[in-house]
């Protein structure tokens, strides 16, 4: 049974679809030397943003197959040495939205009511009206820095409360702002104009300290700023001297460049500055959406399965997986196939996408077939997350194209592999029931399910030639499951397909090449 650790508090619900697979165990809060030692033991991490895990960790997870962050923020994870190893990573991108965005506006509020210092007062025996006298939100400029899921919630959030909304966010169409009500700006004039400024992109190298003592400058001295998104991307030296000289009205933050936030300037400011401990996800709901969406993707991972919301592979979502999965499965199985056929090194790989697969996304289907045809090198160290890079180091050339007008079947994949010496193709449909059919080798039109032992023979049409390799398979005690000849005219070219139950015993191969009219003979295992 594979083993899950799972390394951060994470709703028992996430816990129990994992333990229907694999035995779990939850150890929260080691420290990294402790998760080396014990890591080497287990197929899956689960954790959420209070463990790192390092390149250290990930090298000596040498059973790993995935690391599933329960959560939106992968920046605790080192994802390229994870792609490295082809170790799957995965998290949960919309399943605590909602509590972060309501986290958001929560903090808004807070600041502009002085609810955490209220609330103080009066539990110290106090009656202070006067001191916490607040100020609306309403018709005030709100600059929401990211326009993405959370950002776009807080957008329809605070249109609702009567805010005038603007945004930053290169990335997005002033279509999309529009619709949220939104106006488009740089990074300066949003910095200037807003009353209340709410972050809501993701840590990277261009948005480290992107609110810096400069930016700082340039806010209005009433207006606050709020960072609900990652540490790091306030400088907070340089916030808190803002907020001790008066220089802005006030910060909320729930997120801190190190976290636990121990000692800091902030923590000495007055109820200008509110502080919460990264609590943005930390509702009932969101807990069990993170966990559930999360232990899914664990689970169908170990159970051989592709994960819905991978990091380091191509993002589909989960509908537009489901309706592709069997394709996948197709593609790998030709890759495989045609990888035996052609029986040496692949130097190019054409893959034809036909019919209605021409209208998908291509990308998966792609990975799919490269991981079939390295899965005879690499067995189980190729995977979705790493066959794209494996095939780029074997310099294995990859030429994708579409036609949408064969309509042989309603989708079919054509893959097309040389080696050095030989060239080979294979067709392959799904039938109305998902079931795969290999319909053309090397231009021959056949229709065989792929099955675990093959042989595929190219021969002369001629008479007594099936019945001969039928004797001589016969002679070694194999047992033909299923046979079928494919050809294009009469007496000329052919090939042969056989399913057999068990592989083919030693010597066999050389025997069948013996016969007179066979050109050419491979085994293939799927
Ligand atoms: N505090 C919490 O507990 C908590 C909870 C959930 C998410 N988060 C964090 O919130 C952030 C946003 O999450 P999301 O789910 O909305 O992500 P998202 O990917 O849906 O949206 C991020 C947006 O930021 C934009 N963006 C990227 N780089 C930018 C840049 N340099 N300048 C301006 N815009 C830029 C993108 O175009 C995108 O629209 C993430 O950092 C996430 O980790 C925090
Ligand atoms: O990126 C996230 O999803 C949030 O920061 C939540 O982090 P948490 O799971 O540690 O609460």
């Amino acid at each position: 049974m594979p083993k899950v650790l799972v390394c951060d508090p994470i709703d028992q619900a996430g816990i129990d679809i994992l333990s229907q697979v694999a035995q779990v165990d939850v150890k929260t809060g080691l420290p990294v030397e402790e998760l080396v030692k014990v890591v080497p033991e287990y197929d899956a991490l689960m954790i959420r943003s209070g463990t790192r895990v390092t390149a250290e960790i990930i090298e000596a997870g040498v059973q790993l197959k995935i690391i599933g962050r329960a959560g939106v923020g992968v920046d605790n994870v080192d994802v390229p040495a994870a792609t490295r190893k082809g170790i799957i990573v995965v998290n949960s991108p919309e399943g605590n939205t909602i509590a972060a965005a309501e986290h958001a506006l929560a903090l808004m509020l807070s600041l502009s009511r002085h609810i955490p210092d209220a609330n103080q007062s009066v539990k110290n025996g106090k009656w202070e009206r006067k001191k916490f006298v607040g100020t609306e939100v309403y018709k005030k400029t709100l600059g929401i820095v990211g326009l993405g899921k959370i950002g776009s919630h807080v957008a329809a959030a605070a249109k609702a409360m009567g805010m005038k909304l603007i945004a930053f966010d290169p990335f997005i169409s002033a279509e999309r702002a529009d619709q949220l009500g939104c106006r488009l700006v740089d990074m300066d004039v949003l910095m200037q104009e807003a009353d209340y400024i709410t972050l809501h992109i993701p840590k990277t190298p261009e948005t480290t300290n992107l609110i810096n003592a400069k930016s700082l400058a340039k806010m209005k001295p009433t207006a606050r700023i709020i960072n609900c998104a990652r540490g790091g991307i306030i400088d907070e030296a340089a916030l808190a001297e803002a907020l001790k000289n008066g220089q802005i009205g006030g910060a909320a933050l729930d997120v801190y460049a190190n976290e636990p936030l121990g000692e800091s300037p902030l923590t000495e400011l007055g109820k200008e500055a509110i502080l919460t401990p990264h609590l943005g996800a930390s509702t009932t709901e969101a807990q069990v959406n993170v966990a559930v969406d999360v232990a899914e993707q664990i689970r169908d991972v170990l159970l051989g399965l592709p994960a819905r919301s991978a990091v380091n592979i191509p993002g589909l979502h989960p509908d537009a997986l489901e309706q592709l999965r069997p394709y996948l499965q197709l593609a790998e199985t030709l890759g495989n196939l045609v990888s035996q056929l052609v029986g040496d090194r692949v130097e190019s790989l054409n893959i034809h996408l036909q019919g209605e697969l021409a209208n998908n996304q291509s990308q998966p289907i792609v990975i799919a077939a490269l991981k079939g045809l390295l899965s005879r090198a690499l067995r189980e160290r190729v995977n979705y997350v790493n066959a794209s890079i494996e095939a780029q180091e074997r310099g294995i050339r990859v030429i994708e194209t579409r036609d949408a007008s064969i309509r042989d079947y309603r989708g079919s994949l054509l893959l097309q592999a040389k080696g050095p010496s030989e060239e080979h193709d294979v067709t392959g449909t799904l039938l109305g029931d998902g079931e795969i059919r290999i319909t053309t080798v090397d231009g021959f039109p056949i229709n065989v399910p792929p099955n675990q032992h093959m042989l595929f023979t190219r021969h002369r049409d001629m008479p007594g030639i099936i019945g001969k390799i039928g004797s001589l398979l016969g002679s070694f005690n194999v047992n033909i499951a299923s046979m079928q000849v494919g050809r294009q005219i009469v007496r000329g070219d052919a090939v042969m397909v056989l399913t057999i139950d068990d592989p083919l015993p030693e010597g066999i191969l050389e025997e069948i090449l013996k016969v007179p009219g066979i050109r050419d003979a491979n085994t293939v295992m799927l």
